[in-house]
């Protein structure tokens, strides 16, 4: 990523657009491959694959992997469909992640994973006055998200899709208009199914991606998380080239003028 235009978030710099989901690889190793290949800002963790910091060497092995590995960890509120579970799991997750951030997902619906958009508000807004430095998972709602932003999330992780779905972004007026309409760090959090989508979201102006299941579950993982890697940087480098303006009709990019066969239309 070019130096000198870092991801901010909560006042904390980081030099990849592209945060990574731990779940659902093959095996540790790859997992310690692709992420080692895509350069993450970020690793999410849901407090359900920590058992606990090993003390008598019982650890599953994915903390000491976590370790090796150096990068930030985002600890999810994954499973959570109420409030009061939402506060506990990210006060859990901070004391055995040490660390004050938090990926907020509140579920309201089991079968889209959609998030609890009705709810999301409260619970961002206990966490923020508890201390956490909230990445609230949304819907693309205008509203929600502006009111996240009021109370206090910098930034904001609007859908594409339905997580694990790797369709893509399933509501493309909705984000390029939210991406319009809000002036806060976004990141567009799950659905994402090919490097195609994160570059395109990139190019409407997203400021990163956070994806899973698309690299996890590629037949080729490592390759696969690379590729993404590229694709976010290549959004993000158009996105600040500045796209020409699609025109209606076809307009000749060879100059014909003095050529033996010009016609005049
Ligand atoms: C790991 C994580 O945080 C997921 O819940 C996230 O939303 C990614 O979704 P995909 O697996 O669809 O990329």
């Amino acid at each position: 990523m070019n130096p000198d235009d870092p991801l901010v978030l909560y006042g904390q710099t980081f030099n990849s657009r592209l945060l990574l989901g731990t779940a659902r690889y093959p095996s540790p190793d790859v997992l310690e491959a692709a992420v080692k290949r895509a350069q993450p800002a970020m690793l999410t963790a849901s407090l359900r694959r920590q058992t606990a910091t090993p003390s008598n060497g019982s650890d599953n092995g994915f903390w000491e992997l976590l370790r090796r590995l150096d990068v930030p960890v985002l600890p999810n509120t994954a499973g959570c469909h109420s409030v009061p579970e939402v506060i506990v799991t990210a006060q859990m997750a901070r004391e055995l992640f040490d660390t004050p951030w938090i990926k907020l997902e509140l579920i309201g619906d089991d079968y889209t994973l959609q998030p609890d958009t009705l709810n999301l508000v409260d619970a961002a807004s206990q966490l923020i006055r508890d201390g956490f430095q909230v990445l609230p998972y949304c819907t693309e709602d205008l509203v929600l998200c502006q009111r996240l932003v009021d109370v206090g999330c910098q930034a904001v992780m609007p859908w594409a899709a339905p997580i694990g779905t790797g369709r893509g972004p399933v509501n493309p007026y909705a984000l390029q208009l939210l991406r319009e309409r809000l002036d806060v760090p976004m990141l567009v959090d799950a659905g994402l199914g090919l490097p195609s989508h994160a570059c395109q979201v990139m190019e409407w102006g997203y400021d990163g991606v956070l994806l899973n299941t698309a690299v996890a579950l590629a037949q080729d993982p490592v390759a696969m998380a690379g590729a993404f890697a590229d694709a976010v940087q290549a959004g993000r480098s158009a996105r600040r080239a500045g796209a020409m303006a699609a025109q209606e009709s076809a307009q000749p990019s060879t100059p014909v003028l003095g050529t033996p066969f010009w016609h005049q239309s």
